[in-house]
């Protein structure tokens, strides 16, 4: 009888359109948590037939896929990190028929909203993390995701110092063609950071979609601050709206950090110091004193421009792809 149940009574995942994957987690969100407890089996949209087998309607964790935990990328938020950021554990999932590997990021139903996941089901590219589905299992929603078995350009920076100019040249090229796609859509990532972007063999994407924006017009009011302190913009930190030249300004500091091993101002302000760097961000110029002596004249202009106070002024991600910097002639290799 159950046998005919069971066959009858199909499990609760599906294969969908992104907008089918949307709608599922728009109910995820609004439906109390109390409800959720009936559920006693995971339901979800997967976007990809291919790489992830459905089994009658049921994908189970540890059976149909299995879930290792990476070097636990889930860090409480430390200091400098605005609770506003979107957090989950990370781990590498396996799925047990085709053996594809993803990334699978847990986050608490109560935690979860769909801006986690709206703009990656939306909007792709090759530099931005795909999105391969949600499943809601033990009140947790697990996202599917390209994974970058690199790790994180952060993990890297703590394992191996400082990168080399080339190395910085070829994430800063990954990053900026992702946001130039983004912003070309009006979208501001907003936590443009070493530990968003993560490395695969052949590209670097960008990660953790958790406080993006797709602005209206050409400028965003923003309710909160958003994003980690040491990579905000001066305008952002004022809080008087802004654009998407803020993640340009974080992409500087980001490549400052590449270059130095430390995120801009700690050095000359210490953490233990100064437990917050707003006001510094707001008063003080741009942290063009943290770039290392040893970096190349072409890569210091194009961090002039990425860190321009004054946003209008302030290059566009094609501008900065088109750099000097970013196209080092034969000589300089
Ligand atoms: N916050 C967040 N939201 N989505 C992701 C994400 C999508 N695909 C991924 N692939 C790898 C990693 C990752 C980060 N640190 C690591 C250290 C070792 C190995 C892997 C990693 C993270 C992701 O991360």
């Amino acid at each position: 009888q159950d046998l005919i149940s069971h066959v009858q009574n199909p499990g609760k995942v599906r294969y969908g359109t992104a907008s089918d994957l949307l709608d599922f987690v728009n109910m995820v969100s609004n439906i109390p948590s109390s409800s959720l407890l009936e559920v006693g089996e995971e339901m979800g949209v997967l976007l990809n037939k291919t790489d992830m087998v459905i089994k009658e309607g049921h994908y189970r964790i540890d059976l149909d896929v299995l879930l290792f935990p990476w070097k636990l990328t889930y860090k409480p938020p430390g200091p400098g990190h605005v609770p506003k950021g979107s957090f989950g554990k990370v781990h590498l999932a396996q799925d047990t028929k085709t053996r594809k590997r993803m990334a699978c990021k847990l986050i608490p139903v109560e935690h979860f909203k769909p801006a986690d996941v709206e703009i990656q089901a939306r909007f792709h590219h090759e530099n931005i993390a795909e999105l391969y589905g949600a499943l809601l299992w033990e009140q947790t929603v697990h996202l599917f995701m390209e994974a970058g078995e690199g790790g994180s350009v952060l993990e890297k920076l703590d394992s191996c110092g400082p990168m080399r100019e080339f190395e910085i040249i070829w994430v800063s090229q990954q990053v900026l063609r992702g946001l130039e796609y983004l912003h070309s859509h009006k979208i501001i990532h907003h936590d443009i950071k070493p530990s968003n972007i993560v490395l695969m063999s052949a590209k670097a994407v960008l990660v953790d979609f958790g406080l993006t924006v797709q602005m209206k017009d050409d400028v965003y009011v923003p309710r909160d601050l958003r994003g980690t302190e040491m990579y905000m913009s001066p305008e952002l930190v004022l809080c008087r709206g802004h654009n998407t030249k803020t993640d340009i300004y974080s992409l500087g500091t980001t490549i400052i950090h590449m270059m130095s091993g430390s995120p801009p101002w700690v050095r000359r302000y210490p953490r233990t110091a100064y437990p917050s760097y707003l006001y510094i961000i707001h008063k003080q110029a741009p942290p063009l004193e943290d770039i290392p002596e040893s970096c190349s004249p072409a890569m210091r202009r194009l961090l002039e421009h990425a860190l321009d106070r004054v946003p209008a002024r302030r290059s566009s991600a094609t501008e900065l792809l088109n750099e000097e910097a970013l196209h080092p002639s034969r000589e300089d290799q």
